[in-house]
């Protein structure tokens, strides 16, 4: 596979996105890091193609692909209750003399829960069966996190036989065909969730 084949099965949204209002959390291992800096910025630039602002795209990076569903789980639940705190400041001050505008006004990045997250790392086939078991749990990981949470869960972890399979689907690949970067797809996917509406 190689060329078009990668994304034969990805459809961009018929609708225009507009993601200028929107906050996203990119987190992403250091294991394979060769490759998946790559992805991490094929996933930055669909995200600004789709007008999501760089000061309201959050980046956190852990050991390996193990560690991406706790550190998602554990980084919107900080923002879910970043925002639930902001609220009831706002509560209080509405009861004091304080203007709202002082309270809610946040200057440059956007402040409150994220409106998606992605999840990105390589995993690749060693000789034992620790490639199986990851890769399960991960891919269960992250599906809990965004069913738990609410907030959409953009699967971004390769997981891949060989070094030329990752890199070719990083966009990096040793040959003439350098392949498709994966992450062009992931910040499309991440923007067209976020907005998902009636
Ligand atoms: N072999 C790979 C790993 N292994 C490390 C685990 O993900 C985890 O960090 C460790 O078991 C400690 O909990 N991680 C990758 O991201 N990619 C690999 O190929
Ligand atoms: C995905 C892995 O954990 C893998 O790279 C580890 O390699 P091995 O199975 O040879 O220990």
């Amino acid at each position: 596979m190689g060329g078009d084949d990668f994304h034969k099965g990805v459809k961009e949204s018929s609708n225009k996105l507009d993601g200028s209002s929107l906050k996203i959390l990119i987190v992403h291992t250091r294991w394979n890091a060769e490759i998946v800096n790559p992805l991490v910025d094929g996933t930055k630039s669909s995200l600004a193609k789709y007008g999501v602002k760089s000061e309201n795209i959050i980046i956190r990076d852990v050991p390996g692909a193990y560690e991406l569903p706790g550190a998602a789980m554990k980084l919107i639940r900080q923002s879910q209750q970043e925002s639930t705190n902001l609220v009831s400041n706002i509560v209080d001050d509405l009861l004091s003399t304080q203007t709202l505008s002082d309270k809610a006004n946040v200057e440059g990045a956007k402040s409150g829960p994220f409106d998606a997250v992605i999840c990105i790392g390589v995993l690749i086939k060693g000789s034992t069966m620790h490639f199986e078991y990851i890769a399960d749990a991960v891919s269960h990981g992250i599906m809990r996190v965004g069913l738990d949470t609410g907030v959409p869960a953009v699967f971004g972890v390769l997981t891949c036989l060989t070094d030329e399979q990752a890199m070719q689907r990083a966009g990096i690949g040793r040959g003439e065909d350098k392949g498709h970067n994966h992450g062009l797809d992931w910040g499309s996917a991440a923007v067209e969730m976020a907005l998902l509406k009636l």
